[in-house]
């Protein structure tokens, strides 16, 4: 497909890069293709979710990432290639498969930035397989090449157009193509287009979400697990586990999932905002707090998160809730179990580790949190993909040991977790990748939306307080739904 449209190079990119890109086909296509290509350019663009909601399609793979407090966004469309990964060897299999991807690709890039280059979007499952059918369109690890990708660092974005040279025989074709699309994201055209014909879900379904009520069935099977953990804690058998929630209500028609990402990011300004849409209408997505870890020249920032405490109605009652939280032993001793394991699985791949020895506390808008960041310097040729094999899942989503707590979760949650509480983010060719951790997250499909939320149990936790933090960090997603 070449939209056959006369353009002026210089007027899209500039005579600069329009330069270097002829210099860059002229050599491709001299010689022997290679399999895939990406291209890098500066533009100027629209809002990149405005951008992706103009142009969203249901059967293909769609990707938003947005942290607005760093003014920070990736939005992108289309498959150039997926690559997938299944069961415990899953991240080595990613690792290969991407191995393979790059010495099959040539890369231009007008840019010279570290968000330059071909970029992965994706995430890992919680557990390596997954049975639930609802989960039928993720993969226990799957990352996508996009056809287009729009990154906007603060003032600055950065296009990257990924192609399949064997669709592009034809030098002047792909030039025309590269073009078309670079006007195509520059204008920003189609707006006013969208269909913003929205789903209504009817608020009685509301009471179906069993988010008050301590009386019904939902609520003793909470209370039976959190009391069967308490007992394996009380016998040794592990020191923390975190128990999840699935709440779901069937949706007649399918919602609108970047109108859910603007209600997220005008509220969650400092959290991770995301979204998978993997093609036939099946979409994670969520507003994190926890980043698992970010990297950018062998640097990797990580966090421990956990220990929790709803927000205060007045700023006085905030900060005594805040001290609370502070000085809780048992949100402190949860938060512990966090920050050691964090540590001693950054050790075999880390020259230096910096973190402070007391946390700080995170504020949402619904909850705050234990917070302590964590600073590393990696061993050289560590590779984003061993971090993160390394991290996950922390003791803030699983349990510790975590040998120890894994086998209870399945057997103490009634549900599949799917992709809840998974790596989600996105790495790239130049060493430059954050992850974030797939909570406070849901999943829609056609006829149905799931949301998650856990909690972490230790030795005095109590089952009524921890389902009722479960209810505050269902929130920001109920919260965000179009309710009639
Ligand atoms: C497991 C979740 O939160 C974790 C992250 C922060 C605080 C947590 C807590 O206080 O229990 C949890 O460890 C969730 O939101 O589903």
């Amino acid at each position: 497909m070449s939209p056959q449209v006369s353009l002026s190079a210089d007027q899209i990119i500039g005579d600069k890069q329009n330069n270097l890109l002829e210099d860059f086909l002229d050599e491709l296509f001299s010689g022997t293709l290679p399999k895939f290509a990406t291209f890098s350019f500066t533009v100027e663009t629209i809002d990149p979710l405005a951008y992706l909601e103009i142009n969203w399609q249901n059967d293909q793979f769609q990707y938003y990432w947005e942290h607005p407090a760093d003014t920070f966004a990736i939005a992108a469309q289309g498959t150039v290639q997926t690559i997938t990964g299944n069961g415990p060897e899953r991240f080595q299999q990613i690792q290969t498969a991407v191995d393979t991807i790059e010495n099959s690709i040539k890369e231009f890039s007008a840019v010279n930035h570290r968000y330059d280059g071909t970029i992965f979007l994706g995430g890992f499952s919680f557990f390596d397989v997954i049975a639930n059918n609802n989960w039928k369109s993720f993969e226990p690890a799957s990352f996508t090449i996009p056809k287009w990708a729009i990154i906007k660092d603060g003032k600055y974005s950065i296009v990257t157009l990924g192609v399949e040279l064997s669709h592009w025989d034809d030098r002047e074709q792909l030039y025309r193509y590269l073009l078309a699309q670079l006007k195509k994201i520059q204008n920003g055209d189609h707006i006013g287009t969208i269909d913003t014909k929205k789903t209504q879900i009817s608020s009685s379904n509301l009471s179906e979400l069993g988010t008050a009520s301590l009386n019904n069935g939902e609520y003793h099977r909470w209370e039976s697990s959190i009391r069967e953990a308490k007992q394996l804690i009380a016998d040794n058998e592990f020191d923390k586990i975190v128990l999840a929630r699935q709440v779901s209500i069937p949706a007649s028609k399918s919602i609108i999932p970047t109108e859910l990402l603007n209600n997220f990011r005008k509220q969650y300004t400092n959290c991770y905002n995301f979204l998978v849409h993997q093609p036939e209408n099946a979409t994670f997505l969520g507003t994190t707090p926890e980043r698992l870890g970010s990297i950018s020249q062998q640097r990797l920032q990580t966090e421990a998160l956990a220990g929790s405490m709803r927000r205060g109605q007045t700023a006085t009652e905030d900060s005594l809730l805040e001290e609370h939280l502070a000085e809780s032993s048992k949100n402190i001793s949860e938060h512990n179990f966090v920050v050691k394991d964090i540590k001693e699985r950054l050790r075999p791949l880390t020259r230096s580790i910096n973190l402070n020895g007391r946390p700080e506390i995170k504020k949402l808008s619904n909850v705050q949190h234990l917070s302590t960041p964590i600073r590393a310097e990696l061993k050289k040729d560590v590779h984003i993909l061993d971090v993160i094999e390394q991290l996950h899942p922390t003791s803030a989503v699983g349990g510790y040991p975590w040998e120890k707590a894994a086998p209870y979760i399945n057997k103490l949650e009634t549900f599949d977790r799917g992709w809840y509480a998974g790596p989600v983010g996105w790495f790239n060719s130049s060493g430059t990748a954050t992850f974030a951790v797939g909570i406070r997250s849901g999943l829609l499909t056609e006829n149905n939306i799931s949301f998650f939320a856990g909690c972490g149990i230790v030795a005095d936790s109590n089952p009524k307080t921890e389902w009722e933090e479960t209810n505050l960090k269902l929130k920001p997603m109920l919260s965000a739904l179009p309710y009639d």
